[in-house]
C-alpha cells in the first residue's frame, strides 16, 4: 500500500468541518447550516436528526455539492472525503465522485426517476457513467441490482416506468442505483418518510444489509427518531442550522442531555400511549432571516431556559465521553445544579 493509500485508509470516509452553509435572500446572506462538524466512518450509520428546516437537507446536498446554483454557497469549512478536501473541487472532478463514490437517495423518487426513462435505461446510465460496460453486461447488472434489493420479477420491472411502480418499489429502485457503483458513502435523505411503516422497515432493513455487505458509511436524515434507534450507530441532533447534541445512539436514548432532545423523545408516539396525550414541541423553528445570532437559537421554545440562554451562545462540548451537548445547562463555566432533569 503507498503512503497516500494508507493516509487515505486511515482517514475517516467523510469528515465536515466548521461547515457553513448560506443561501442569498434579498441580496443578503444567511447560514442555513452553521459551523457543523462532524465524521462518518466506514461501516458506520450516523443519522441526522431534527425538526423540519433545522438545515439536515442544506447539509448533505453541501457535502454532494448540489446547493442550488447562485442561491446557496458553501461560505466556509472543509469537507474532506476519503481524507480528500472536495470542497473546492469543480463539476467534472465532482461527477467523478457522486454516483461512484458517494450516491444519494431524496425522499420522494418521483422527483429524481425520470418519468420518461425506463427504470433499466436510468439505471443502465449510472453504470456507463462510471464503468465501460457493454449494453448487455449493464442491463444484466441493472437486472440484478434490481433483484437484490428485493423487487420481484425484475427481469420485467426492468422495462417499466417509474409511474407503474408502487412508492415502495420506486424506493428499491432508488437504491439499486445508488449502490450500482458500490459507493462508499450513502447519503440518505429521508428515504423512507413517504412509506408505509411495513416497506418502511423493509427499506431500512435492505439499506442496513447492504451497508454491512459492502462497509459502506451511511449519512441518515430523519426527522423520526424511530428510524435512528433502528438503523443507526451515531446520531447527530441538528436544530436551526447547529449541532446541539452528538453521541451514540444508546446513549442517546438512555440519556439524552439537550432539552431538544428530551422533548423530541416525548415526541415518539408509543403503542402504549394515548397519541392524544402526544407532547409536541411548542413553536417553530426560526426562518433563515429571523435566526437569533446570539444566544441559544432554541431558547424560545425552551422549558430550561434561563435569562443568559439569549446572551451567551453555548457550544458543543464533551460532556460525557463521547456524548457531546451544546447547552448552558452542561457548559462547565455555567454550572446550574439541580436544574438538569
Ligand atoms: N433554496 C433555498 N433558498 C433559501 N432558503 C433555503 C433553500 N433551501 C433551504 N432553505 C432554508 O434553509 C433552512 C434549512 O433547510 P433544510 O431543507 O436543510 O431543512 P431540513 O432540516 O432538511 O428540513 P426538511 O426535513 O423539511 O427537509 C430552512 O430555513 C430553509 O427554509
Amino acid at each position: 500500500m503507498s503512503k497516500s493509500e494508507q493516509s487515505k485508509a486511515k482517514a475517516p470516509l467523510l469528515e465536515v468541518k466548521g461547515l457553513e452553509t448560506s443561501f442569498s435572500i434579498e441580496g443578503k446572506d444567511y447560514n442555513a447550516v452553521d459551523g457543523v462538524s462532524f465524521t462518518v466512518d466506514r461501516g458506520k450509520v450516523v443519522g441526522i436528526v431534527g425538526e423540519s428546516g433545522c438545515g439536515k437537507s442544506v447539509m448533505s446536498l453541501s457535502v454532494m455539492q448540489l446547493l442550488p446554483k447562485g442561491i446557496g454557497k458553501i461560505r466556509n469549512g472543509e469537507v474532506l472525503f476519503d481524507g480528500e478536501e472536495i470542497q473546492s473541487f469543480n463539476e467534472k472532478q465532482m461527477n467523478q465522485i457522486r454516483g461512484k463514490d458517494m450516491a444519494m437517495i431524496f425522499q420522494e423518487p418521483m422527483t429524481s426517476l425520470n418519468p420518461v426513462f425506463t427504470i433499466g435505461y436510468q439505471i443502465e446510465e449510472v453504470l456507463h457513467n462510471h464503468f465501460k460496460l457493454s449494453k448487455k453486461e449493464a442491463r444484466n447488472k441493472s437486472v440484478q441490482l434490481l433483484s437484490a434489493v428485493g423487487i420481484p420479477r425484475a427481469a420485467k420491472i426492468v422495462d417499466e416506468y417509474p409511474h407503474q411502480l408502487s412508492g415502495g418499489m420506486r424506493q428499491r429502485v432508488m437504491i439499486a442505483m445508488a449502490i450500482a457503483c458500490q459507493p462508499k458513502l450513502l447519503i440518505a435523505d429521508e428515504p423512507t418518510t413517504a412509506l408505509d411503516v411495513t416497506v418502511q422497515a423493509q427499506i431500512l432493513e435492505l439499506l442496513k444489509d447492504i451497508q454491512t455487505k459492502n462497509d459502506m458509511g451511511i449519512v441518515l436524515i430523519t426527522h423520526d427518531l424511530g428510524v435512528v434507534a433502528e438503523s443507526c450507530d451515531e446520531v447527530i441532533v441538528m436544530y436551526a442550522g447547529k449541532i446541539v447534541e452528538k453521541t451514540d445512539v444508546e446513549s442517546l436514548f438512555t440519556k439524552p442531555k439537550h432539552p431538544y432532545t428530551k422533548l423530541m423523545m416525548g415526541s415518539i408516539p408509543r403503542l402504549e400511549e394515548d397519541t392524544e396525550k402526544l407532547e409536541t414541541i411548542k413553536g417553530i423553528v426560526p426562518s433563515l432571516t429571523k435566526m437569533p445570532q446570539v444566544g441559544c437559537r432554541f431558547a424560545n421554545r425552551c422549558p430550561k431556559a434561563m435569562p443568559e440562554c439569549t446572551e451567551i451562545t453555548p457550544q458543543l462540548e464533551e460532556n460525557e465521553q463521547g456524548h457531546e451537548v451544546a447547552c448552558l445547562l452542561y457548559e462547565t463555566s455555567h454550572p446550574k445544579e439541580g436544574v438538569l432533569g
